[in-house]
């Protein structure tokens, strides 16, 4: 049976970019809560914008190493319907914030090399979802959303118990190609449906969209 290939659209910073994800064809909505990243959103600002999100489309926060203080924070505020977790949290810390939160948790793993494979087991016997993203460099400014590409041969054939996402410089060029090497039904694109850092372009999103579902 095939499956048409779901995206996340991550980053959005604006409402009308809302709409334009939706139209394009996006099944998730990532809303980033990091200080340091261009895509950062106030709560409030936040918060507004989850109320343009129709019932369906699921909203996704996304943090690092956020401690309880800070998820109870946004979660007082938001109406997300599932956290990302983009840090250097644990298994243990996936499973704490699934059991306190009651929010479905999807874990970043950051892959460069094939050592890095292992660490995807252990999150998938913690977590809901795994987004599956390229290691970012250690002098990077950010945890990702940088934009950079893994060897997707390294996990090509490979399967997990919990379903999966990739994500990592992905683009309209490449998507199909990143598609078929892995398998993917699952998307997630952030720098490469942007004219600038932190500033979507509907175009961009559809022709992303687009190339995704082939
Ligand atoms: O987008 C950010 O600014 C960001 C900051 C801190 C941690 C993660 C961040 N983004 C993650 C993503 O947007 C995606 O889930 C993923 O890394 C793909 O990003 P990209 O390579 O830019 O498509």
């Amino acid at each position: 049976m095939l499956t048409e290939t779901r995206i996340k659209i991550c980053g959005i910073t604006e409402t009308p970019d809302i709409p334009a994800a939706i139209l394009a064809g996006a099944s998730y909505l990532g809303f980033v809560f990091f200080e340091k990243s261009p895509r950062n959103l106030a709560l409030n600002d936040a918060a507004f914008m989850a109320t343009s999100v129709p019932v369906g489309i699921a909203k996704v926060g996304l943090t690092v190493d956020a401690d309880d203080a800070r998820l109870d924070e946004i979660l007082a505020e938001v109406p997300l319907d599932m956290l990302q977790l983009h840090g250097s949290e644990t298994p243990e810390r996936v499973a704490a914030v699934r059991e306190r939160f009651g929010l479905p948790v999807m874990k970043a793993v950051g892959i460069a090399h094939e050592d890095d494979l292992s660490r995807l087991d252990e999150h998938a016997r913690a977590a809901d979802q795994l987004l599956i993203d390229a290691k970012a460099p250690k002098d990077a400014p950010l945890p990702g959303g940088n934009g950079l590409s893994f060897d997707w041969r390294l996990i090509a054939g490979r399967r997990w118990s919990v379903p999966w996402m990739l994500a990592g410089g992905l683009n309209a060029d490449n998507v199909a190609e990143a598609v078929r090497l892995t398998g993917a039904t699952q998307v997630d694109v952030s720098s490469g449906v942007e004219s600038a850092p932190g500033v979507k372009d509907a175009d961009r999103m559809t022709a992303f969209c687009r190339a995704a579902r082939g």
